[in-house]
């Protein structure tokens, strides 16, 4: 806590400065004035000194809070003009004693007693005081009784108000101020009950309005509360602190955590008074910024006299998430995913299943791809996700989404078990999803099926021919044998999950392909895990939601529904959400959109945080203090031979304390699946030469991954190096202005070759720096020759605009190149 002045801490409790001074004197602190600091030491020398006066325990004793809940209730007797009211008061009394070492909270129950001229105790549940309050015939309440001196009328929900506590007017102040004190848990609220003031009669013996605040008005809302207020702050000002008196007893609503300032705004007093509470109270020196917990702001809250709910903040995204799935359950068909090593037949074993079963039974229907389809066999229905590969797999995953039952491992029986077997054996594993082998090709005269089973023992797959619980099936999707038995494999398989989802409320599902079709706008495909999904539900899915406007099954016919295991294409989301992503539908348009605004929030702090996390510069700043000891690259390039002396190179600037992996590699543009890797495992991607295809993109921009694009060898190395070195000296950093495709070329006279282009991205500016891009791959790196709009040069052209563009000493531009066009700028690093 910051120090503050006399001045300031005078303020804060509402004293003056003299006053203060003189009771920091009389607690030991001496010869302070008015613009010296305080301390904390200092303060608690006071408050000690404060708690001593009144008679409290010292400060290192347990700390005792007593929180009181009053109800009243209205008991009627009798009947017509001889009809009695009678007021019953139940009082519970709680204190919580707070020890100094441990925040262990001993709770106990008190029974208040109450100065009453009549005291009957009543068979409640709790134990009950009963208070006489008034006795008035009901019938004349309301027409005959002066509102001055009428009983007020009791309403059993009402809550209760307070007042301060009356005290004798004649009474010397210490004296007046010790019992002000002493009665303050006693007395405070009884008299601010609202059933107090009975006609001319004190219910409280020898406590009457007129004694306790000696202008005779009727203790009640507004002035009364002000009179008592200032009389009481009057005599507490012997001591310098008053108790925070409030008309109102508000009901607080008090979240798991709160600041000292907001949980005074929603009390509606100032924060010095919770600050001087506190102190007085719990013997704690707080701050307005203070963050309290849920307890503590609870206890503050009952005993500056109101009352707290606790609440746990529920967001709308909470509440749309956490709905509920019921009905009755059916069994529901296995979802299975294809893995297995590059060419051994994945997809031509989905494509067989696909003809043999989907085709045929489906006469008219246009079999179309939409990333997963749905079977029916003898033994039960089979969903394939029809993404094969470990990378759709490993994507969904990391997303949360374990939508697989089965997994299929494809192994060619003329190959054996390869790199990617072995892979895919360790993603099942992962995944705790049961193996179904298939052993492919056994149409092939090499084919060996004794062999595959030895190697799959090597890898702990055990056949169950051989004891183990695996099973093999031996099948040609060439000529399609053993895909009976491959399904019923799956079907016994499944059966062992038990697998099971309700067809009735909400329906849950799981985006399994996404994109933005040309003329129907946003196509995902969803699998349905539970509920039935229909045309005309309002989803919410990943950060995007809409109302489904079309369902589509996966034969391309239009569908009013899709239960449990069920791929479907829907139409009508607001964006393209992402693989992996959740569906679930959602009662209302608005709450979607509230949820999906939410998310769209929260995850843009974490891409900003990852942002961080991935830039280069960063990463290695972090390196520098020793935290990361690996930094994963992905290298992508156009050549082999780059990637072999990129690798090289960048592997051999790994020390003792920093380990540069090159993960994964190849020639090519940078894919989905590369983006992917990089989330999986937190890889920086680096272009030699190449560029991220727009899916690619997609993943990159929206989840944050570093991303760098050289083109020249030794400055990728060079900045790796530095970084590594933590020498991060200005950089020179590439940034492509515009990108232009070419739609047409033409032979100029004289000139050359002119290509005739559409600017696609930002803009095409005549003195930069080009290069010509043919499947994202880099083909020629120069300058232009010339830019022209219709017939005149040009200095720049914009996006959405076409021009004519030379490029200087190449002639091999062709249709579908783009010309990118860029510029070096020299960036200052700094290392923050
Ligand atoms: N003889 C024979 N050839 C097969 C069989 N299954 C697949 N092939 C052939 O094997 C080659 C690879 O098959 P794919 O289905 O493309 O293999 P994949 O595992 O999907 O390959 P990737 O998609 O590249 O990972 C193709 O030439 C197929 O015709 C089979 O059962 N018998």
């Amino acid at each position: 806590m910051a120090e503050v002045s006399i001045k300031q801490f005078s303020e804060t409790l509402n004293l003056s400065v003299d006053k203060l001074i003189s009771q920091l004197n009389e607690s030991g602190v001496k010869g302070k004035t008015e613009a010296d600091t305080i301390s904390e030491d200092e303060k608690r020398t006071l408050l000690n000194y404060l708690k001593g006066l009144h008679g409290e325990v010292a400060e290192d004793a347990p700390k005792k809070v007593t929180l009181r809940r009053k109800q009243t209730l209205n008991l009627s007797a009798g009947s017509g003009s001889g009809k009695r009211t009678v007021n019953v008061e139940v009082r519970k009394k709680r204190t919580y004693v707070k020890k100094p070492e441990t925040t262990e909270e001993v709770v106990e129950e008190v029974i208040e007693p109450i100065q009453t001229e009549a005291v009957v105790e009543t068979p409640v549940v709790e134990e009950v005081v009963v208070e006489t309050v008034s006795e008035t015939p009901v019938d004349v309440v309301a027409e005959e009784v002066p509102e001055e001196i009428m009983p007020k009328k009791i309403d059993k929900t009402a809550a209760p108000e307070i007042v301060a506590a009356p005290v004798a007017a004649k009474e010397d102040h210490s004296k007046a101020a010790k019992k002000a004190k002493d009665q303050k848990h006693h007395d405070s609220r009884k008299k601010n009950d609202g059933v107090d003031g009975p006609k001319g009669k004190a219910a409280t013996k020898g406590r009457s309005f007129n004694e306790g605040n000696g202008n005779g008005r009727r203790p009640g809302k507004g002035r009364k509360g002000q009179a008592d207020k200032r009389h009481v702050a009057q005599l507490d000002n012997e001591h310098g602190f008053q108790k925070p008196t409030e008309p109102v007893v508000k009901e607080v609503k008090v979240p798991e955590s709160i600041t000292l300032a907001a949980l005074a705004e929603q009390m509606s007093v100032k924060t010095g008074e919770v600050i001087k509470f506190m102190m007085m109270e719990l013997g704690t020196m707080a701050t307005i910024n203070q963050v309290l917990d849920q307890e503590t702001a609870m206890l503050i809250v009952e005993e500056m006299g109101h009352k707290a709910i606790p609440f746990t903040e529920i967001t709308v995204e909470d509440e749309v998430v956490n709905q509920e799935y019921h009905g009755a359950t059916v069994t529901r068909s296995p979802v299975v995913t294809i893995m297995g090593h590059v060419d051994h037949g994945k997809t031509s074993l989905l494509d067989y299943i696909r003809k043999a079963k989907v085709v045929s039974g489906e006469a008219g229907g246009i079999t179309q791809h939409i990333g997963a389809y749905h079977v029916d066999t003898d033994k039960g229905g089979v969903t394939f996700i029809d993404t094969p590969g470990h990378a759709a797999f490993t994507a969904m995953r990391a997303r949360g989404a374990d939508i697989t039952d089965v997994i299929v491992i494809v192994v060619a029986a003329d190959d054996g078990v390869m790199p990617q077997t072995k892979e895919a054996i360790q993603h099942a594993k992962a995944s705790g999803v049961g193996i179904v082998v298939a052993v492919n090709k056994m149409d092939k005269e090499t084919a060996n099926m004794d062999r595959v089973m030895q190697e799959l023992v090597a890898e702990e797959v055990i056949p169950e021919a051989w004891g183990g619980d695996v099973q093999f099936v031996p099948v040609s999707a060439k000529t399609g044998m053993g895909i009976d038995d491959l399904l019923d494999a799956i079907s016994l398989q499944s059966e062992m999950l038990e697998l099971e989802a309700p067809t009735e409320g909400p329906a849950k599902g799981v985006v399994v392909e996404s994109r933005l079709d040309k003329g129907r706008g946003t196509v995902a495909t969803v699998l349905v895990q539970s509920g039935t999904l229909k045309k005309g539900d309002i989803v919410l899915c990943g950060m995007e939601y809409g109302r489904v406007r079309l369902l589509v099954n996966d034969a391309g016919q239009s569908v009013e529904e899709a239960g449990p295991s069920i791929p479907v294409e829907i139409l009508g989301l607001s964006g393209v959400p992402v693989a992996g992503d959740e569906m679930i539908t959602v009662e209302s348009e608005r709450k979607a959109r509230e949820a999906a605004v939410f998310r769209q929030g929260k995850f843009k702090e974490l891409k900003i945080a990852r942002q961080q996390k991935s830039k280069l510069e960063n990463m290695f700043n972090k390196m520098a203090e020793g935290d990361i000891q690996n930094v994963n690259i992905i290298l992508k390039a156009d050549v082999q031979g780059s990637i072999e002396a990129i690798s090289d190179a960048l592997t051999k600037l790994s020390n003792d304390e920093i380990k540069v992996n090159v993960i994964s590699s190849g020639v090519g543009g940078i894919n989905e699946s590369d983006a992917n890797l990089a989330i999986a495992s937190d890889a920086l991607i680096f272009g030699f030469n190449v560029r991220a295809d727009a899916s690619a993109k997609r993943i990159i921009d929206s989840e944050g991954i570093g991303l760098k694009y050289y083109s020249i060898i030794y400055e990728i190395v060079d900045e790796v190096k530095r970084a590594v070195e933590g020498k991060l000296a200005p950089d020179i950093q590439e940034n492509i202005v515009g990108v232009a495709d070419v739609r047409e070329v033409f032979k100029a006279p004289k000139i050359g070759l002119i290509a005739g282009c559409m600017v696609t991205e930002g803009t095409v500016k005549r003195n930069n720096p080009i290069r010509v891009l043919r499947d994202n791959v880099v083909i020629y790196e120069g300058n232009l020759e010339s830019l022209r709009r219709f017939k005149d040069d040009a200095n720049e052209v914009n996006k959405g605009m076409e021009c004519g563009i030379g490029v200087k000493d190449y002639n091999d531009v062709k249709v579908g190149d783009q010309i990118e066009c860029y510029e070096r700028v020299e960036v200052k690093r700094t290392l923050d």
